[in-house]
């Protein structure tokens, strides 16, 4: 079921037309109907595979999208919605139950740590092995060799078994020999999270460079942030299914949203985003958000003209001098216009942060939105160095007096001086 696509389109590298996937929980029972299936085969009749055993589910449903040349598509979702089956699919390591995947070109699955690597062989030998497994000739592979050494930034221990490398070693030559080849399409899944953050930084301009040549690539990261900066285009799936596709910032709102609502804390006023493992963080994750009152306690919807603070958690992995916290408040009614931008470096406020958790509280003397619901942007960054983003903390502002007249709450107090 994976076919070539016809040159009709030459930009299109990858279609893939309602592909479905299911998977058993129980293994017996999957090596039962692993026989049954093949039994079937043989006799020649075939079994209708669209619908369910006992004690399959579906992985994936129905799932179609397509990727054109120089396309950058984020690949988003909880654990187990279906990622990795997906892109498992679409290089060939198994077969969908339902559906087609058509590829054009040369491609280069990144799906495991050192995929495809010998442990027992060392890294130059698995640079010959791997390199050619994508497709390319020994002379080609020797031409690239030294080019390949380098990016990995391995030559001590290129002629060591990869199995001696550390994981961090065995994703660099894994990125590296994939990156050389020059390919059509690259499928990433989480195994940039491994190196440390100069590698990644330089896995991210190779990608833009790959990019401006023509190579597409899918990108599987549960850093939202990690796909907003690299990829225009996103798809969000759900226990196996395609909710949303389109605009990454607009696909990362709806995911964002779902997690809140998802959240049985969202009633309570309190947003937790899901944590991120040390080695995908960028220095400092956001990991919950909050309005309080001046006790502390979290509001559930902040009164307009009153006092509350923003409390943004943080887990911080290193020292940050002049961290710098950016709220963009927008109103969900209307055309989400703008409402108000704040960010401490422009209020000349820098935010020292230490190691370990830390809330940041953004104190408003009165909030000044009118009753209405509300999406902020929050992010946190140091200069131009992004460190987490949340796209869209809903959140509520009640009122207790009349304020629909207005645009904006005033906050005033009322006297008379005699003259
Ligand atoms: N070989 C398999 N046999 C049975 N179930 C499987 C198999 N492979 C995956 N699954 C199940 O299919 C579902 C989708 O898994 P998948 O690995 O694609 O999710 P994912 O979105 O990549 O998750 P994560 O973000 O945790 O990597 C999960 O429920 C998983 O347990």
């Amino acid at each position: 079921m994976l076919e070539e696509i016809q040159p009709q389109d030459s930009d299109l590298l990858i279609s893939v037309d309602n592909v479905s996937k299911k998977f058993c929980r129980n293994l017996k029972q999957s090596l039962l109907y692993g026989v049954q299936d093949i039994c079937t085969e043989i006799i020649g009749v075939s079994r209708r595979s669209d619908t369910l055993r006992p004690q399959e589910f579906w992985a994936l449903k129905d799932v179609s999208f397509q990727l054109r040349r120089g396309e950058a598509l984020g690949l988003i979702g909880a654990n187990g919605a279906g990622k990795s089956t997906l892109l498992r699919i679409i290089s060939g390591l198994i077969n969908p139950d339902t559906g087609y995947v058509k590829v054009r070109g040369k491609l280069a699955p990144l799906i495991a740590l050192g995929a495809g690597f010998n442990p027992i062989l060392t890294g130059r030998e698995n640079i010959y092995a791997n390199m050619s497994i994508l497709g390319l000739s020994t002379p080609e592979i020797t031409a690239r060799f030294q080019d390949v050494i380098d990016f990995a930034g391995i030559a001590d221990a290129i002629d060591a078994p990869v199995q001696t490398y550390s994981s961090g070693m065995a994703a660099r030559l894994g990125f590296a020999c994939a990156v050389h080849i020059e390919p059509d399409v690259l499928l990433i899944d989480e195994v940039l999270a491994v190196g440390d953050i100069n590698f990644r930084v330089k896995c991210y301009q190779k990608l833009a460079q790959l990019r401006q040549a023509g190579t597409a690539f899918i990108l599987v990261s549960h850093n939202p942030h990690v796909v907003l900066n690299v990829c225009e285009n996103s798809l969000y799936l759900a226990k196996g299914k395609l909710i949303k596709a389109g605009e990454t910032e607009a696909v990362i709102r709806q995911y964002e949203e779902d997690l809140s609502l998802a959240g049985a804390d969202t009633a309570l006023g309190i947003m937790y985003l899901p944590e991120k493992p040390e080695s995908e963080s960028l220095g400092v994750d956001i990991v919950s958000l909050c309005f309080k009152d001046e006790q502390g306690n979290i509001l559930t919807a902040p009164l307009c003209g009153e006092p509350a603070y923003l409390c943004v958690e943080c887990k911080a992995y290193r020292e940050v001098e002049y961290a710098n916290l950016g709220v963009l408040i927008t109103a969900l009614s209307g055309q989400n216009e703008r409402v108000l931008y704040i960010t401490s470096a422009s209020d000349n406020e820098p935010l020292k942060i230490s190691p370990g958790k830390v809330e940041i509280q953004m104190q408003m003397p009165y909030v000044c939105l009118l009753a209405g619901v509300y999406t902020a942007k929050i992010y946190i960054k140091e200069g131009v160095c992004s460190f987490d983003v949340v796209e869209s903390f809903r959140f509520t502002v009640k009122a207790s007096k009349i304020t629909s007249r207005s645009l904006f709450y005033q906050p005033r107090k009322w006297q008379v001086w005699n003259k």
